[in-house]
């Protein structure tokens, strides 16, 4: 997939001239970024309310996800491999969707409308120009990426509930077998329809590394106003028929290095760092793999039973369950924030990162990890709705 080529002038500063534009509207719209959002969808479903359906029917909790996701694009336009990579995944991602081709150039004339009315000081000729050159490449790239999605793999999978299995108050694994092979690397996620909220679309990692028998985990918690995933908890049963998106997100195993896995699984971010331990296993690296799995109370750590089977089955494995709130029980239990017990254990050479959890874990961990001197290349995570996310609502 080739980088926006159009526009291309660079400044003293190495950005290019439409890229400085567009990054002037972006910080104009910034503190009215919640009445752009309105106003661009208001205007795409006026002008064009047959795409309404493609979104669900209420869009309150993601509303703001497909101007979100054009925006980053958009603001990335100087980092091509990194564009094309994340456009890519959008592109594909928007498959499940039934977007098509001529479905694009309706989203863009309401970008145009929604940015034109919200960055009033900024928009001229110039700007309006930029970014009709970006959205054009923008679009280009998701099109080109869906229509060669299109020739190997289906848009989603089906996927039967055959076991749910309720470990806390609020947490269930749920064990699916999908209709079709459904192909994905350990340490990726994908986006995961209930058949009670149509069209709401979440993403959850997999909790397994591929299997012979074609099984697919998740761990699921319901949170407040979570629709989905209070289905998945409280709702669903075995037989229930969920569908699938196509497997995405980029904190797979290095299996090129033999350097160690440093892995810090916050809550239910445990689930992609389970599969990561056992891929490791399958390949047989027997590379040192430090898992720190952190949780509110000790009686949060849902999966620690399975981590410490883990930890007796490979020699190569420590897990270090680590809680922030409440009673501790001793026994090797640490006490306090995730990043803060990696820093404490540290410094960490010869060791690459995986972070799994809440977005504040993340950032704060990559933090602490850069800190303590592990360069960037070496940590690996994803945001499910930051850059990853997919989807139009
Ligand atoms: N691939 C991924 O990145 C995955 C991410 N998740 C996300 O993980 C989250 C799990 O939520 P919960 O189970 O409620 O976790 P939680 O909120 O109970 O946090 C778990 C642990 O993470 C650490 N932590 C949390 N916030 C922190 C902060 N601001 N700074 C430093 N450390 C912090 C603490 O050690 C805490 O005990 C969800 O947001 C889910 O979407 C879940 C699965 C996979």
């Amino acid at each position: 997939m080739d980088a926006p080529a159009t526009g291309w002038t660079e400044d003293g500063t190495g950005r290019s001239a439409d890229a400085i534009l567009i990054h002037r509207t972006l910080t104009e719209i910034s503190p009215v970024a919640d009445q752009t959002t309105s106003y661009f969808y208001a205007l795409l479903f006026v002008r064009h309310p047959e795409l309404r359906e493609l979104f669900p029917v209420a869009m309150d909790v993601q509303r703001d996800r497909l101007l979100r996701a054009i925006l980053t694009a958009a603001d990335r336009l100087d980092d091509p491999r990194a564009l094309a990579e994340y456009l890519g995944e959008l592109g594909r991602g928007h498959r499940k969707y039934g977007t098509r081709p001529v479905h694009y150039p309706a989203v863009g004339e309401a970008l145009m409308g929604a940015l034109s009315r919200y960055a009033t000081t900024t928009w001229d000729g110039a700007t309006e120009a930029a970014w009709v050159r970006a959205y054009t490449a923008i679009s280009q790239i998701m099109i080109d990426a869906a229509a060669e999605d299109e020739q190997r793999s289906p848009a989603w999978w089906h996927a039967e509930i055959v076991s749910h299995d309720l470990r806390t108050r609020d947490i269930a694994v749920l064990t699916l077998r999908p209709g079709q092979a459904y192909p994905f690397l350990a340490g990726q996620y994908t986006a995961v329809e209930t058949p009670w909220w149509p069209r709401n679309w979440r993403h959850y990692s997999f909790a397994s590394a591929p299997r012979p028998d074609g099984l697919l985990t998740f761990h699921i918690k319901a949170v407040p106003a979570g629709w989905v995933s209070n289905a998945l908890v409280h709702r669903a049963r075995p037989g229930d028929i969920l569908r699938l998106g196509p497997p995405t997100g980029s904190m797979t195993v290095d299996h090129s290095t033999h350097n160690g896995l440093l892995c810090l699984g916050g809550g239910t971010g445990i689930a992609p760092i389970k599969a990561l331990v056992e891929d490791v296993a399958e390949h047989g690296d027997r590379r040192p793999v430090e898992v720190f799995y952190g949780a509110r109370s000790d009686h949060d750590l849902y999966d620690i039973d399975t981590m410490m089977r883990l930890q007796r089955t490979y020699p190569w494995l420590a897990v270090r369950p680590v809680v922030s709130t409440g009673p501790g029980t001793g026994g090797g239990l640490m006490r306090g924030l995730l990043p803060e017990a990696v820093r404490e254990c540290g410094p960490w050479p010869e060791y690459e990162a995986y972070l799994s959890g809440p977005p504040g874990m993340i950032r704060s961990g990559v933090d602490v990890l850069r800190g303590i001197g592990m360069p960037a290349e070496r940590i690996r995570h994803d945001f499910f709705d930051g850059l990853a996310a997919t989807g139009p609502a």
